[in-house]
């Protein structure tokens, strides 16, 4: 199953976003889309589905232009989770990602029990099963998205592009999405997913594609393309590269001017866990209170 795009122009109203985009989408990867905001990943992902048409160049599933297939054909072979996606006013959560199996039904034809079955793993996978009789209207932004998490999984299709599939998660949630995409790029499905969060990107990723202003700046094996030059480069930060205690890279923002007129590094140094219970608060007031005004220049000129 492969995706690939030849100079890829798109956008709205006669306005292209993508600025000639060349990218292959290789096969069995776990590919991450990252970039500022507005830079045109959504776009991108919205013309890999088929949901937007070219203004020139192609998108190619498995050699074909997506353009001429017919929609069922895509939909057996692609999931496509959109940013903000609709459901049908009062679905329930199990209708909803019953809908998922559709490219899969005959018309009219009821789920089978083999369509049950899928649903339910998706439910599990996504950790849904205990809200599948609730109206999907009436649940959090995290619950709800992990609901269309599973409709997307209930699609079986080789290759899923998920537009920030984290949003809205907390911490843990997002944890379980992103070993969801783990687990079944390591089934070997091929997954594109757009993620804001860089640290878990590069943890995930087994190829990162970097956009700016409408084109791929960088694409490759995420080892080969993670380097914080780029990284200030394509978010206008400065930065830098450290190595997390597991050993995994994590690009830290190198502190804003804001930050570094505020406080001086280590005024508020971080505490061991407790082995005692806790008698007074985690967090030590300042030893040499704030008084010049919050604008003031740093008097030392930074860390040394
Ligand atoms: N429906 C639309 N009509 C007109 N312009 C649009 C539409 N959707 C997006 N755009 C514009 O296209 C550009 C790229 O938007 P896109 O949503 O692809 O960016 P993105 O990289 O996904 O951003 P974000 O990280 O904020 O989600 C932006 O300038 C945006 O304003």
């Amino acid at each position: 199953m492969s995706l690939a795009t030849t100079d890829l122009r798109v956008g709205y109203g006669g306005n292209d976003v993508l600025r000639g985009v060349d990218l292959e989408i290789l096969e069995g990867e776990l590919t991450v889309i990252v970039g500022p905001n507005g830079c045109g990943k959504s776009t991108l992902l919205l013309a890999l589905a088929r949901v937007l048409r070219p203004s020139s160049g192609t998108v190619e599933l498995d050699g074909r232009a997506v353009s001429a297939m017919p929609s069922r054909e895509v939909a057996r072979r692609l999931a496509f989770l959109p940013q903000s996606p609709l459901g049908p006013d009062g679905i329930r959560v199990r209708d909803l990602v019953a809908r998922g199996r559709h490219p899969h039904q005959g018309l009219l034809r009821p789920l089978t029990a083999e369509d049950h079955r899928v649903v339910d793993e998706a439910l599990l996978a996504t950790d849904t099963l205990d809200l599948s009789t609730r109206r999907v209207s009436e649940l959090s932004g995290g619950q709800r998205q992990r609901v269309w998490i599973a409709m997307a999984l209930a699609q079986e299709t080789p290759l899923l592009l998920l537009d920030e599939p984290t949003t809205f998660l907390d911490v843990a949630h997002q944890l379980d999405v992103l070993d969801t995409c783990a687990r079944l790029h390591d089934d070997g499905r091929t997954v594109v997913a757009v993620l804001h969060d860089l640290n878990l990107a590069v943890r995930y990723a087994t190829r990162l594609v970097l956009m700016k202003d409408g084109a791929v700046v960088a694409h490759g094996r995420t080892e080969d393309v993670l380097d914080v030059a780029l990284v200030e480069h394509v978010f206008g930060i400065r930065a830098h590269l450290v190595t997390d205690p597991e050993g995994w890279p994590l690009v830290v923002p190198a502190r804003s001017d804001v930050l570094a007129r505020r406080a001086r590094p280590g005024a508020v140094a971080p505490k061991a866990l407790p082995t005692e219970p806790l008698t007074e608060p985690l967090t030590e007031p300042l030893t040499e209170p704030l008084t010049g005004p919050l604008t003031a220049p740093p008097s030392t000129g930074g860390p040394a």
